[in-house]
């Protein structure tokens, strides 16, 4: 559904060319849900800018859902909704004759637009505010009524610009609950970029990781955290020659990558911390080495992030 190849950007700045995006290459195939994920300044906007044809590329080509953005990008836009960072409403507008004049914009005839516009103001619970001025509504509320607008002409590829930036945890949890919630009735293709790990990791199948114009990483949110980053087992002994000890027998775990010994206290990072945490408290066992306390802790994908940069996302990306 969205296919990128050596896509790439450069503007022109008074210091000099600024490189945004250096060849990027993506595949979304349809109904996917990825999640692009980045600091500051990593180029996720200008990807997704180029990819839904408000800026041209530099060089390169993207196509989406069958149309290329540089020479059919009537076609694509027939085929995408696009909720930018800003919001879409009007301020002194009714939210349900914004959504008639965005349908009438996509070439909806006015009764089709009426249809549509009460079919989105359920789906997106705004129907009790159809007749509220935009500028009235909540920070959720408006939201809400931003993917409505994105969705008046029914496009099968939906892309969020940070959707939830800004809103509260509950109202965030609210957006996603209507964005889940209309993927599983309509099968759309979701793409977005998010500052919010863990909303990434618990709402995405799939993350793109993007550092300096370049992506970094792409796969599922379980498996870039069980191969880039691990889990840890931490585990209290009774004493530091116990602990030494252990380190040696926790060396020796299947997959282990590093064993830390501080006190009597010990960390190991290795890939399924919970499938081996029985077998290591059975090796110390059997050693004579009890453990007093013993946890796994899983990683999240700033510790992802953090493995392939040696710089914290959460941190760069002030999230
Ligand atoms: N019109 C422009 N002219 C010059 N430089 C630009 C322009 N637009 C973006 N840039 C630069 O391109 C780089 C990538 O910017 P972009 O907005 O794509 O990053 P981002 O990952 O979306 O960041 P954020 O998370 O802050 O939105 C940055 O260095 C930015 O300053």
């Amino acid at each position: 559904m969205i296919h990128a190849r050596d896509l790439v950007r450069t503007f022109k700045s008074k210091a000099g060319p600024v490189e945004a995006v250096r060849g990027l290459n993506i595949d979304v195939a349809e109904g996917e849900l990825v999640a692009f994920l980045g600091p500051n300044g990593a180029g996720k906007s200008t990807s997704v800018r180029m990819l839904t044809t408000l800026l041209p590329p530099t060089s390169g080509s993207a196509n989406i859902g069958g149309f290329d953005v540089v020479s059919e990008p009537a076609e694509v836009r027939r085929r995408i909704g696009y909720v930018g960072q800003g919001t879409g409403s009007g301020p002194y507008h009714r939210v349900r004759d914004e959504l008639v004049t965005q349908g009438r914009a996509q070439r909806l005839g006015t009764a089709a637009a009426k249809k549509r516009a009460d079919e989105l103001l359920v789906m997106l619970e705004l129907d009790g505010l159809a007749d509220r001025n935009c500028a009235s509504l909540s920070g959720g509320q408006k939201r809400r009524l931003d993917v409505a607008l994105g969705l008046m002409h029914t496009p099968p590829i939906l892309f969020l610009d940070e959707p939830s930036t800004g809103l509260d945890p509950h109202s965030r949890a609210n957006l996603w609950d209507h964005i889940l919630k209309l993927r599983r009735k309509t099968g759309m293709t979701i793409f977005l970029t998010t500052h919010y790990l863990d909303e990434a990791d618990t709402m995405a199948e799939r993350v793109m990781v993007m550092d300096n114009g370049v992506l970094i990483a792409d796969d599922t949110p379980g498996r870039l955290k069980a191969d880039l980053a691990g889990d840890t087992i931490r585990v209290s002994v009774l004493c530091e020659d116990q602990a030494v000890q252990a380190g040696g027998i926790a060396r020796n775990l299947p997959g282990a990558r590093e064993a830390k010994v501080d006190g009597r206290n010990l960390t190991v990072a290795l890939p399924d911390g919970e499938a081996l945490l029985p077998e290591f408290i059975r090796r110390l066992h059997q050693e004579g080495i009890e453990a007093i306390s013993a946890r796994v802790e899983r990683p999240t994908l700033d510790d992802v992030f953090l493995g392939l940069t040696g710089r914290s996302l959460r941190e760069s990306a002030g999230a």
